[in-house]
């Protein structure tokens, strides 16, 4: 069976680096599944992610053996925006990932560069606004949202180049208790329409939405059984 994420053997180190950050990462994530990882700070779960949705090596460089497979496919022999139509990323801070100064344009962004044409565009922007509840905020700038808001902002934008595959890097860590219950209801939604997610979070209270946690420790990857 072929699986959203499929990960043997994974392993990595930076160009500078001598010793390998990742050390035999094995993981496999079925469709629908929301899986978080955590572990102390400097222990890579960045830097896998990274490599989930090929900013590593495509982007930034880096040593990798093993294999990272996307529904079957090897990511490193995937183009850059064949694998954004794949796997979107969103990022701990939500005002360094929005750029334009409306929300539409913000959201349109992506899709564009993937040569969509104008009126998809549009009916995306509408759909994905309506995913995170932030319809009315269409034309406004993106500066003047609260930081849940922005995040949520941050997730449509990847939505709309539909993405099966969502990585979260502490998206709620820059976030208000009102803000990360909306982020989280989104996600919840997500994943009922499918969507294979996989989080990295610090803070233990964000746990409850994970199907599974998992514990990156030494390079690989954990039971999680508490700290
Ligand atoms: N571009 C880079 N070049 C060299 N080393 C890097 C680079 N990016 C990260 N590192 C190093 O790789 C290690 C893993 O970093 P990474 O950000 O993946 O960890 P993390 O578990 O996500 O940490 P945090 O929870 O603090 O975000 C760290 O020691 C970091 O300093």
């Amino acid at each position: 069976m072929i699986h959203p994420i499929e990960i043997k053997d994974l392993k990595f180190r930076y160009k500078s680096s001598s010793s390998n950050i990742l050390q035999g990462v094995d993981l496999t994530v079925p469709k629908g599944e929301v899986l978080t990882l955590v572990g102390l700070s400097g222990n890579g779960k960045s830097t896998l992610l990274n490599i989930i949705c090929g900013i590593i090596p495509h982007i930034r460089q880096g040593v990798i053996e093993g294999q990272v497979k996307l529904w079957g496919e090897e990511v490193r022999c995937l183009k850059i925006l064949d694998i954004t139509k794949r796997v979107g990323i969103v990022f701990q801070d939500p005002d360094s990932q929005l750029f334009s100064p409306t929300i539409e344009d913000e959201i349109a962004f992506g899709p564009e560069n993937l040569r969509i044409e104008k009126d998809e565009i549009g009916r995306r922007i509408t759909k994905v606004l309506q995913m995170v509840n932030l319809e009315e905020y269409r034309y406004e700038n993106p500066n003047n949202l609260s930081g849940g808001q922005k995040q949520l902002v941050a997730i449509a934008a990847v939505l709309a180049m539909e993405p099966d595959i969502l990585l979260f890097d502490e998206i709620l860590a820059q976030v208000d208790i009102e803000g990360r219950k909306k982020i989280k209801n989104v996600i919840k939604n997500l994943k009922n329409q499918g969507k294979t997610i996989v989080s990295v979070e610090h803070d233990l209270e964000n746990l409850d939405i994970a199907d599974r946690v998992l514990k990156l420790e030494n390079g690989k990857l954990q039971e999680y059984k508490g700290w």
